[in-house]
């Protein structure tokens, strides 16, 4: 069988969850601005679970996990008060992942176009790939600008598709959560779970990504059936 590798022109990671452990430093921020609206900080192992959405989802569930139900107003003011504390502290205590740099290396090698996918805000995403010094491994880096576009809308897949001047069924998502999957399903294209990542303990098997992996480096060894019939040539909207 060929190697899933060999089988697509590009790699679209997701970034929270999946190439950075970013729940470091959402968690302090979480926590400064749960202390200084008066409230307690949350247990450092209950904010992975609330990853995955958006930042305003997860101010919403961070003041939901503390006991708060706010009206629009404190939701907006906690959330204008997060954003500005975690702009000022985007990799102090994250960290990269095991296998992460030698796949991005071993991958651009091999000559794949490689994208960021993620629905982290570009204020925040673009540094933290750059102050973690791997923002040049990335052709594009894609990022929602409304809220409709956040995977699992395949929505950012295509944009990265397009910018890459591929068909989707030419492109593998790496990603850790259901919305990955979901998004690359939606899209047309390959997709490879990390079982490490913020999935909040959803069986990723159920989702059926065509491979699940323990650490990044996994994905050069992965070998997949050809997809029988004729290619599924789908028109990117
Ligand atoms: O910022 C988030 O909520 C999730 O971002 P991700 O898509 O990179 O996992
Ligand atoms: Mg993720």
């Amino acid at each position: 069988m060929p190697k899933l590798i060999d089988c697509v022109a590009a790699v679209s990671f997701d970034l929270d969850g999946t190439i950075i452990d970013t729940a470091p430093d959402l968690g302090a921020a979480a926590n400064m601005m749960l202390v200084m609206l008066g409230g307690r900080p949350l247990p450092d192992d209950r904010i992975p679970a609330l990853v995955g959405a958006g930042i305003d989802e997860f101010v919403k569930r961070v003041l939901a996990q503390s006991g708060v139900t706010p009206d629009a107003r404190l939701q907006e003011t906690s959330a204008t008060l997060f954003r500005d504390l975690y702009e000022q502290r985007v990799f102090r205590l994250s960290r990269i992942y095991p296998g992460v740099m030698m796949t991005l290396h071993t991958l651009r090698a091999a000559g794949l176009t490689l994208c960021c996918v993620t629905n982290k805000e570009r204020k925040f995403a673009q540094p933290l790939l750059e102050i973690a010094g791997i923002s040049g491994f990335f052709a594009s880096v894609l990022c929602p600008e409304r809220p409709e576009d956040r995977k699992p809308s395949p929505s950012l897949l295509y944009a990265a598709c397009r910018q890459a001047e591929i068909e989707p069924l030419d492109m593998l998502l790496v990603g850790d959560s259901r919305a990955d999957i979901e998004a690359a399903h939606a899209a047309g294209c390959r997709v490879v779970a990390v079982d490490y990542g913020y999935h909040r303990g959803q069986p990723l098997e159920e989702l059926r990504p065509d491979a699940i992996v323990s650490n990044l480096k996994e994905i050069m060894e992965l070998s997949v059936r050809p997809r029988s019939g004729t290619r599924a040539l789908r028109a990117i909207p």
